[in-house]
């Protein structure tokens, strides 16, 4: 008898790219502390003849017309393809919460959810470290680049430092709050990466090795003063701030109210402030939101980190 199988939905958080010291190899995941969501959720049910996908939620409107362009769509076909499956029919539907362009992992959220419910779906045919290799890869079709540092916290959790060929969790500070404002416009993460220059000089090389090395030697000792002293992006906010409408004046704005660190979460426009106190932490947002945001879609919210990555239910959206 045929097997059957049964509808799963994979909720993959929304999350920043680089921490400012880590370009493309340190990112982080976001938990907002009011419980809301932030993060894309995708179902995978059983359907009708081959692949069908449906999109909802508050960002539908920002996808690509066409549903073939939708990169969930490619995740299945990928997933399908490499492992051989003989598929009758597929639903899915993808709640697409987070804005594009954004800063926040967006298209990230989308690959880690699909892939991580397809994997569900089909019995968890795929290892984690397999699985992992193959979001970077299909986050690389659509970004300009492969990086990993969205989809490994997204899909793991936490802070997440990426190795020669695998992630590896990075203890952050419980105090610290990550308030995240997304003033409402778009900026491609590819045309954000072809602003920076193809050579680094030595010297700006050395400084990175250097504040990355610290920021991790500093976090496993739970050095609070010593990860913030090096919190700092030396090789791709130099180049990207000032084409974020009002990064500057916000993250001066933010320093004088007492934020710990302040950068570009991913390759903008979100920002990012930690803040180690909860009256920080909203003295930020409240700033943020009267003085980032551009329009309606633009949203602030004060978060931790997401600890456990994807979220993994039954049945559909
Ligand atoms: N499900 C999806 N979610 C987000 N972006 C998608 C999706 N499917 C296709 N795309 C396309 O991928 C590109 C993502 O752009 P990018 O600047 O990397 O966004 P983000 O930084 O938000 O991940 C856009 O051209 C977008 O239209
Ligand atoms: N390391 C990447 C991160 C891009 O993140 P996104 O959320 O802007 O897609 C980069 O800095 O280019």
């Amino acid at each position: 008898m045929a097997k059957q199988y049964e509808a799963v939905t994979v909720y993959a958080p929304a999350s920043m790219g680089n921490v400012s010291v880590g370009f493309d190899l340190l990112g982080a995941a976001l938990a907002p502390v009011d419980g809301s969501l932030l993060g894309d959720r995708v179902s995978v049910a059983p359907g009708e003849q081959g692949l069908s996908l449906h999109c909802c939620g508050p960002y539908v409107d920002v996808l690509p017309a066409k549903l073939e362009d939708n990169i969930v769509l490619r995740c299945a076909e990928v997933f399908i393809e490499k492992l051989g499956l003989e598929v009758p029919g597929l639903k899915l539907v993808l709640e697409k919460n987070l804005p594009i362009g954004s800063g926040l992992g967006s298209s990230a959220s989308s690959v880690v959810a699909a892939l991580g419910a397809l994997n569900a779906y089909f019995g968890e045919p795929m290892s984690q470290d397999d699985l992992l290799l193959l979001m970077g890869e299909l986050e690389g079709m659509i970004s300009g680049s492969v990086h990993y540092d969205n989809v490994a916290p997204s899909y793991l959790g936490g802070m997440q430092l990426m190795l020669a060929q695998r992630a590896q969790p990075l203890p952050s500070f419980d105090n610290w709050y990550w308030v995240v404002a997304y003033p409402g416009i778009t900026l491609s993460t590819a045309k954000m990466r072809a602003l920076m220059p193809q050579q680094v000089d030595l010297s700006i090389a050395l400084t990175f090795g250097q504040q990355l090395a610290t920021f991790i030697d500093a976090s496993h000792r739970q050095d609070e003063a010593g990860a913030l002293a090096v919190l700092k992006d030396v090789v791709a906010e130099p180049y990207r701030a000032p084409h974020i409408p009002g990064y500057l004046a916000a993250r001066q704005h933010l320093q004088a109210l007492g934020c710990a660190a302040v950068g570009i979460s991913g390759s903008g426009p979100t920002l990012f402030a930690v803040a180690r106190t909860r009256d920080e932490a909203d003295a930020a947002a409240a700033y943020l939101q009267d003085h980032y945001l551009l329009n309606e879609r633009g949203l602030v919210r004060v978060c931790r980190l997401a600890q456990n990555g994807i979220e993994v239910s039954k049945g559909e959206v």
